[in-house]
């Protein structure tokens, strides 16, 4: 890309266009329609600063995470909201119902909200709030970046920790601050720059099963992400960077089957802790791994995902080593719908993957307490209480 065109260039950018334009002549920009500057990750966040208390809860929520991966913690991890965000209302109504829920299970289970912004494409469509905030195509991403960090305070302010999918290699620099755990999704499972990424970021990062259900994938990126990277980045002022990380060794895979069926089963968890022993990803969590029962996991229909999580709280009951944690994809209503304009959609109904509604989530979660009650109560050889 040739230059970026701020507004109120001086004569001075005038020339050193025309000169640049000498050195980069058309063989540049061939597919590029515009070039918008949008403030450096700084001005958002000198604009929505978190507070001290906002603070104090991203760094214990990620240390909560972490023993649980690493076995310190018996509680079970569940990741647990929309598929994505389009509506911040009706996602901050959500989040006050699911701050309470979170209250009253908190002996049992550490809750991290679902707050996804960026949504990636099997291969068109909607992309998430940050990509066009409107829902109508006028992709208005420095409005879309503003409300996600805007959201993503107010949901701190709930009480809540806020887990999230990393997609593009900048936007975390916008609001990684906020972030109790990240995760990288199944399509970019196998991509170097996440796995860079990951490498450097500073919470617990879930690597998905690549689409067509590869676990190895996964797991080696667990194995690279734990170790030091060099490359190119973007810092807080907008200015290209070369970035040095020390490596992140809070990775875990999660399983959320594919196109050809579900990897939730006992054999699966077990053969996703091999392939992270053997990838030696041992300074990573090889404790067990998430099972996302939302995707390939379920065919994508909230009630075969209600179903799995049963499933699992079962399995979880009964003692079952390697299950840390479950992912839900859940909103105020049942189902889903086509994007639109939000004063076009229904109120609190996903816009991407359906999702299972409020009601049979909070029955889900207690469900999923009482599990991890039930699997202490094995584990102490005493009668089980329910
Ligand atoms: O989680 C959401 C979707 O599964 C993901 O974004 C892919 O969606 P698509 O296959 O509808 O593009
Ligand atoms: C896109 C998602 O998942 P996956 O990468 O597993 O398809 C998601 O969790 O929103």
């Amino acid at each position: 890309m040739q230059t970026l065109r701020g507004p109120g260039s001086s004569a001075d950018d005038e020339q050193r266009r025309l000169d640049e334009s000498a050195v980069y002549p058309e063989t540049v920009d061939v597919n590029i329609r515009q070039l918008d500057p949008i403030p450096a990750p700084r001005a958002f966040i000198r604009d929505l600063p978190l507070s001290r208390e906002q603070i104090e809860l991203v760094l214990r929520s990620r240390q909560e995470i972490r023993d649980v991966l690493h076995g310190r913690d018996d509680r079970l991890l569940v990741i647990v909201g929309p598929c994505s965000i389009h509506d911040p209302k009706a996602a901050l109504e959500y989040a006050s119902r699911l701050a309470k829920v979170r209250e009253q299970v908190s002996d049992d289970l550490l809750i991290v909200m679902r707050a996804y912004f960026e949504k990636p494409r099997t291969t068109v469509g909607w992309k998430g709030l940050i990509n066009d905030p409107d829902l109508d195509g006028t992709f208005d991403i420095r409005k879309g970046m503003w409300l996600a960090r805007k959201t993503l305070t107010s949901l701190l302010s709930l009480g809540l920790p806020v887990g999230i999918e990393w997609l593009d290699p900048i936007t975390p620099q916008y609001f990684s601050d906020a972030i109790s755990w990240g995760a990288i999704g199944a399509r970019n499972t196998e991509s170097q720059v996440h796995r860079e990424l990951a490498s450097g970021l500073s919470m617990p990062v879930g690597f998905k099963n690549s689409t067509d259900g590869n676990v190895q994938a996964a797991a080696d990126s667990c194995y690279a992400s734990a170790f030091e990277h060099h490359f190119l980045s973007v810092n807080l002022d907008g200015q290209v960077i070369s970035v040095e990380t020390k490596g992140n060794p809070d990775c875990h895979v999660i399983l959320r089957g594919s196109a050809s069926g579900p990897n939730y089963g006992p054999s699966h968890v077990r053969s996703a802790i091999e392939a992270l022993r053997s990838s030696q990803a041992s300074s990573t969590s090889s404790y067990g791994v998430l099972i996302d029962a939302a995707h390939g996991n379920c065919g994508k229909d909230e009630r075969v995902e209600a179903q799995v999580v049963e499933e699992l709280a079962g399995r979880v009951a009964a003692g079952e080593p390697g299950i840390l944690g479950v992912m839900m994809e859940s909103f105020l209503l049942g189902g889903h719908q086509k994007p639109g304009p939000v004063d076009q959609l229904i109120f609190g109904q996903s816009v991407t993957d359906s999702c299972i509604p409020w009601e049979r989530t909070s029955e889900l979660l207690y469900t999923l307490a009482r599990a991890v009650r039930q699997r202490r109560q094995h584990q102490q050889g005493g009668r089980v209480a329910v």
